[in-house]
């Protein structure tokens, strides 16, 4: 078998400015691996399906607004069954694995990977690798079969235990050898997904026929190039429960202020589609979007107002907002978890009391300030109805792919399609709020909270004399 340094990128062009940005395959290092025909023909349940292998060429666009001149531009290879595969059913031997913090469809995704595999290729034999990466050298392994996972889709968390740290690639590999697994599943997020792209280039490496396929979960929908992650619907929707609380606490008293902390370290995306969706907040704060809190136009001067409005108001954290004016007034310790991410302070105390003094110190309004943090509530129950039907799609995404052959790449839906992903897309960037997007304008004009960074900037100079007016945003 053959073995060479790391991958590059595959990359496909076309006329008219067309480019496939590809997902490595057996057969770029494997020579002469033998195919078979796929056994969904003879599967009663597809038999009817017109076309139901995908055609060699299908891609999807990445970008889907076009002008009549403009380029075709990038797009990625369009999941789904081949007619070609290269294992037979009982040579597979499937792994599975959870990495990283918990996200509501992750035991879908797991069963629908052993049902899948069952179900539409005739696979056996798949194991649960337990408690994360570390899992593959540090513990012993699951059987896992369509009886054994038959309703963990109702219950939050994973069965297979997660973690974070651990990852030694060598360590990993050895134990892919060692066991003889030849398809691994790795579901996890950023964090994950690039320690998966180290397994790929070490098993390419070794020249194994070994399918790394990553399923990306991130409950901060933080992952780039993809519409959003499975869970996200999920955690938005139990957001809800949490923001009415605050609001029904928040009305029941004179100046009553509800504040609610959510998830989201570096991306708002649960805190702003919670916000959109619940129409009872009033401010919501996310890293992509700095505020600050005293003077005009700022946080504090705004709360002041929506309770003499109001009477009460209910304000949205997510967690990673405001970090760096949490780390000027606290001692930061710069701590990091296992895998190396940040540990971040907590901004919805830390906001809460702010707020607190900043009327205590006022003497002229009494407020009833409550702090909701329900953001691992959010994160722990089982995903709803429409995340499992996503979780479904991936996980059966996942399985054609690397029943086709196709390795290095994670599943992500693309303007509403399955794709395969090639890692290097997933792991380079990070989705953010745009906060100069239309969605970000349709939250300001829903809460009719200040812009805080248009004040910042013309406050300095303009608003000496006189703070601007709410209107002025
Ligand atoms: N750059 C990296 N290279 C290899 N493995 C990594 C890398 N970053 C994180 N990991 C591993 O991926 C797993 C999950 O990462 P983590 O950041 O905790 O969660 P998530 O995948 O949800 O972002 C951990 O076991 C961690 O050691
Ligand atoms: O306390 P834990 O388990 O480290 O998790 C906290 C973090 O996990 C998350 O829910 C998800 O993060 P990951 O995607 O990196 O797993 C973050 O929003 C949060 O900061
Ligand atoms: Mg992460």
């Amino acid at each position: 078998m053959g073995s060479s340094v790391n991958s590059k990128p595959k990359v496909i062009k076309g006329p008219a400015g067309y480019v496939l940005e590809d997902v490595p395959h057996f057969s770029d290092y494997i020579p002469e691996l033998p195919t078979h025909s796929n056994p969904l023909q003879d599967n009663p349940a597809y038999s009817v399906v017109k076309q139901y292998f995908v055609h060699v060429d299908d891609s999807v666009p990445q970008k889907i607004i076009a002008h009549k001149e403009s380029p075709r531009g990038v797009h990625f290879r369009r999941a789904g069954p081949r007619q070609r595969v290269y294992y037979e059913a009982d040579e597979v031997q499937a792994a599975i694995v959870t990495c990283g913090g918990l996200c509501p469809g992750l035991n879908t995704v797991i069963r629908e990977l052993v049902c899948g595999l069952n179900n539409m290729y005739g696979v056996k034999k798949v194991m649960g690798i337990n408690g994360g990466y570390k899992g593959f050298y540090a513990h012993n392994t699951i059987a896992l079969t369509p009886k054994s996972v038959n309703d963990i889709h109702k219950r939050g968390g994973t069965v297979l235990g997660s973690s974070r740290g651990g990852h030694d690639t060598t360590k990993i590999v050895d134990s892919i050898q060692d066991r003889g697994i030849n398809q691994v599943y790795i579901i996890g997020g950023d964090g994950t997904q690039r320690g998966a792209s180290r397994i790929f280039e070490e098993v390419r490496r070794r020249g194994l026929k070994v399918a790394v396929v990553g399923i990306p979960k991130t409950i901060d929908n933080d992952i780039p190039v993809i519409d959003k992650s499975f869970g996200f619907d999920t955690a938005v929707e139990e957001a809800q429960r949490a923001i009415n609380a605050a609001h029904v606490e928040a009305e029941s008293i004179e100046n009553g202020i509800g504040v609610v902390k959510l998830m989201g370290r570096y991306s708002g995306f649960i805190a702003m589609y919670a916000t959109l969706a619940s129409r009872d907040v009033d401010c919501c704060l996310i890293p992509e979007s700095p505020f600050y809190l005293e003077g005009p136009g700022g946080l504090l001067e705004f709360v002041e107002r929506r309770l003499k409005e109001n009477g009460h108001m209910v304000v949205v954290i997510a967690e990673g907002a405001g970090q760096e004016l949490v780390s000027e007034s606290m001692q930061s310790m710069a701590k990091q978890d296992a895998s190396g991410n940040k540990l971040l302070q907590d901004v919805g105390l830390w906001i809460s009391h702010k707020i607190k003094d900043h009327f205590a110190k006022l003497k002229t309004m009494t407020i009833n300030l409550k702090y909701i943090d329900p953001t691992y509530m959010i994160r722990a129950v089982p995903s709803n109805a429409s995340d499992n039907v996503y979780c479904t799609l991936l996980a059966q995404s996942a399985v054609h792919g690397a029943m086709a052959g196709y390795t290095g790449f994670t599943c992500g839906l693309v303007n509403g399609r399955q794709t395969y992903i090639p890692f290097y897309r997933i792991i380079e960037g990070q989705n953010k709020v745009i906060i100069t997007d239309r969605m970000w304008a349709r939250l300001l004009s829903s809460t009719n909270q200040p812009s805080f960074i248009i004040h910042k900037s013309d406050t300095a100079e303009e608003n000496k004399e006189e703070p601007p007016s709410e209107s002025a945003k």
